[in-house]
């Protein structure tokens, strides 16, 4: 089952594939074809009615494959209202053809005559709300006649995103879906046919540039909603929680406080006067902090808890019991990592080790990525916890849903690298699922890596990483529409 959401995530990572829209709203359209085959003969007929998104857009495609019906093809609304690129494209290859094919100017307008099926193409993934005109007036004309009536994608009127039926969608008596099953689609009581229309199995597997349409900044947002974000860390290091916090900040976090022994505190504020220090007594974490930093940490949406800690035999029970006190949402890095597997813990974990750490947690790794995928996803399952794995390929799995991440390059592994990938994870985590967040920091930090080294070459270090974040997070550059 996909949301209309994780479909356009799935068909730009299609794209940035080499599989472009354009080419799955052919294949939509024939597969729509093929289903009115299998409803009504050659001769019969049948009349397409299309709106002006990409739901009528795949329906235009198949008026082209029913040459032998007798086809009328309606279009709510004006040509120049069509609203995307490859849509209006395929509407424009019906008027060269001269096909048989009508614009619908208002709901008055309308008439759907007596087809024997009819192609209910006018709203998919799109909608918002209640049928408008003139589309509500063309659903009841649908819902009304004795024609087979056959859905594009869902009945036009069902939201995608909820599983809504509105009130005044179209009753439909056969859907044609794409790749997937969508929310609502089950409990209509009619045939669904799934097709699959081309996108390799990759688009879901592999993180591309889609994933980051999941990334939303509410205009109206205040202070805070973006995420908090409370590190713990620094001891006998200090660059290690300077850098992931300031790279939470660059990941979209809006207040990122760092919770650290108060004779590293000066030090690290001297990196960044955009970092707030909550420092602790002492030179390094030890279990009498633990509940005040529980406390601090209830406050933030996320806490990330490992960079420059050390292991000290007092430093790692500390973290055992801060974890085992913990409720919320926790980016586990570097010495912390050991500590894991020997608690019991309420918290939402995301563990950021690299192959090395991930024996030391007692899980295995291989030479082959798609063995080590299967390996990081059972032990995932046996933690119960989601797993970023770091590698030549990241592995990211929660034990069901498993990411492979390809970005990033042998520039990056000098040290500090992980700690700013564990920052932006924990920003994301503030305002995405622990398996997205995960997975969107990693492709988001590797090409943020692949850019410095196209242009500087080897020899990069981690602060290099930090401002070029926001470009790779926030770019808009999609191809399709
Ligand atoms: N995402 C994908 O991977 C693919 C999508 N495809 C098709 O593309 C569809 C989605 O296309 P779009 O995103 O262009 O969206 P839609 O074609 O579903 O609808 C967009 C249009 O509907 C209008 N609209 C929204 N709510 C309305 C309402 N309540 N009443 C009247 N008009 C309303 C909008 O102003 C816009 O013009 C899918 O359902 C599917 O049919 C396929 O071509 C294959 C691949
Ligand atoms: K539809």
């Amino acid at each position: 089952m996909l949301t209309g959401s994780e479909m356009g995530v799935v068909d730009e990572n299609a794209a940035a594939l080499g599989v472009p829209r354009k080419q799955l709203m052919e294949s939509s359209g024939h597969a729509v074809a093929r289903a009115v085959r299998a409803l009504a003969d050659p001769g019969d007929a049948v009349t397409v009615v299309a709106g002006r998104g990409n739901n009528g857009g795949d329906a235009l495609v198949t008026a082209r494959f029913l040459d032998d019906y007798d086809l009328h093809v309606l279009l709510l609304g004006r040509p120049d209202a069509i609203s995307t690129t490859i849509a209006r494209e395929n509407w424009e290859a019906l008027q060269h053809a001269e096909y048989p094919t009508e614009t619908v100017k208002d709901a008055s307008a309308f008439e759907l005559g007596t087809p024997d099926v009819v192609v209910d193409a006018m709203l998919g993934t799109g909608i918002a709300g209640d049928l408008r005109e003139p589309e509500a007036t063309a659903a009841a004309a649908m819902s009304e006649s004795d024609a087979t009536v056959l859905s594009v994608d869902v009945p036009s009127g069902l939201d995608a995103e909820t599983g809504r039926l509105a009130d005044n969608a179209v009753d439909t008596d056969h859907v044609v879906t794409f790749h997937d099953t969508k929310p609502g689609l089950p409990d209509l009581d009619v045939p669904v046919t799934v097709a699959d229309i081309g996108i390799p199995d990759a688009a879901e597997l592999f993180v591309e540039r889609g994933d980051l349409t999941r990334l939303e900044r509410d205009p109206a947002s205040h202070k805070g909603d973006n995420g908090e974000v409370l590190v713990v860390g620094g001891g006998p290091y200090t660059g290690a929680p300077a850098l992931a916090a300031q790279a939470a900040l660059r990941g979209g976090a809006d207040l990122v406080r760092v919770a650290c022994p108060t004779v590293v505190a000066r030090e690290i504020q001297s990196y960044s006067e955009n970092l707030i220090l909550r420092p602790f007594d002492g030179d390094h974490l030890a279990p009498p902090h633990v509940d005040r930093l529980a406390d601090l940490a209830a406050d933030h949406d996320t806490l990330l808890l490992g960079p420059g800690l050390g292991d000290a035999d007092a430093t790692l029970e500390a973290v055992g019991d801060l974890l085992a006190e913990f409720e919320g949402t926790a980016v586990v890095d570097a010495d912390a990592l050991s500590v894991v597997p020997n608690i019991e813990t309420d918290a939402e974990l995301i563990c950021t080790p690299h192959q090395g750490e991930l024996r030391d947690m007692g899980g295995e790794t291989a030479d082959d990525w798609r063995d080590r995928a299967d390996l990081v996803e059972s032990f995932a399952a046996d933690l119960d916890q989601t797993l970023l794995v770091k590698g030549p390929y990241d592995i990211i799995s929660d034990g069901e849903r498993t990411r492979v991440s390809r970005t990033g390059n042998p520039g990056m592994t000098v040290g500090g690298t992980g700690d700013v990938l564990a920052g932006v994870t924990g920003a994301l985590a503030c305002v995405q699922d622990p398996i997205d967040a995960a997975a969107i920091a990693a492709y988001t930090v590797g090409s943020v890596g692949d850019r410095v080294v196209d242009d500087r070459g080897y020899g990069l270090v981690a602060t290099d990483l930090l401002d070029g974040i926001p470009q790779v997070l926030w770019q808009r550059e999609a191809t399709a529409e």
